[in-house]
């Protein structure tokens, strides 16, 4: 049993620099398992940035990183690839393999991973992802909100305790925003851990109304806790 204290994620005066330059300072946060958070904040502030350090893919340059309990420090690239499963990303390019289906993109990670193939769970995740009639397609021919769809459910095909996403209504329409966002809040309520970068603060304040979410801004270098004004 995890204690009452436990998060899933905590910057404990975390800095990231390169080149001379810090793009995060003093960053001191924790996530609490089954927390639903926002992160915002002007573009090129360091919101992606933040993200990758969250799961390990960037180094602090001071401070320390935590990740379901590992500080990132302590772990080497095969401890973080077996920490990432635990994990669901959605990036904000949603890459695909070209050539592979979207039944087969989204199973990819059981694939690489040698794990069994269900049919039919993966049929209900696609379905649950509005993307049955679209399992045979190829990414190439995928609108900007089928191809966020299918990100998402490649990024929860592992059952990961966590889910990650980079922009995941960028590029698409508001009601695609809206459901996208549904799915999210669904995964949440299962118990999941959600934290979103996202410039839409229509859809901070549409998923205000459904969830308990938290809101942090990232501004000059520095995380603040956004205020009730949101
Ligand atoms: N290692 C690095 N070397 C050079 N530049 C970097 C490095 N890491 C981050 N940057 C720069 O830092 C800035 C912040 O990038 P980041 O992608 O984290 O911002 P963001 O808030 O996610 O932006 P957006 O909202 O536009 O996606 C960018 O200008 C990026 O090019």
């Amino acid at each position: 049993m995890r204690d009452r204290g436990f998060k899933v994620i905590e910057f404990h005066d975390a800095a990231y620099g390169y080149g001379g330059r810090e793009l995060l300072s003093q960053i001191n946060v924790s996530l609490a398992p089954g927390s639903f958070h926002f992160l915002t904040g002007p573009s090129g502030a360091g919101k992606t940035t933040f993200l990758k350090l969250c799961y390990h893919e960037l180094q602090a340059t001071a401070g320390r990183v935590s990740l379901l309990g590992k500080d990132s420090r302590s772990l080497d690239r095969d401890d973080v690839a077996m920490l990432r499963r635990k994990i669901g990303v959605v990036h904000q390019d949603c890459q695909f393999l070209d050539h592979l289906s979207v039944w087969e993109n989204i199973s990819l990670p059981l694939t690489v991973s040698g794990r069994p193939i269900v049919e039919s769970d993966l049929a209900d995740l696609i379905a649950w992802v509005g993307l049955s009639d679209h399992a045979n397609a190829l990414p190439p021919e995928m609108s900007g909100g089928e191809r966020q769809r299918a990100a998402l459910a490649r990024a929860i095909i592992m059952s990961p305790d966590v889910i990650i996403a980079d922009e995941p209504t960028g590029n698409v329409d508001w009601e695609m925003s809206l459901r996208l966002l549904q799915l999210l809040v669904e995964l949440n309520r299962m118990g999941k851990t959600v934290v979103i970068a996202t410039h839409d603060m229509h859809l901070i304040r549409q998923a205000k109304s459904q969830v308990n979410a938290r809101v942090l801004r990232i501004a000059d270098r520095r995380i603040h806790q956004a205020g009730a004004d949101l």
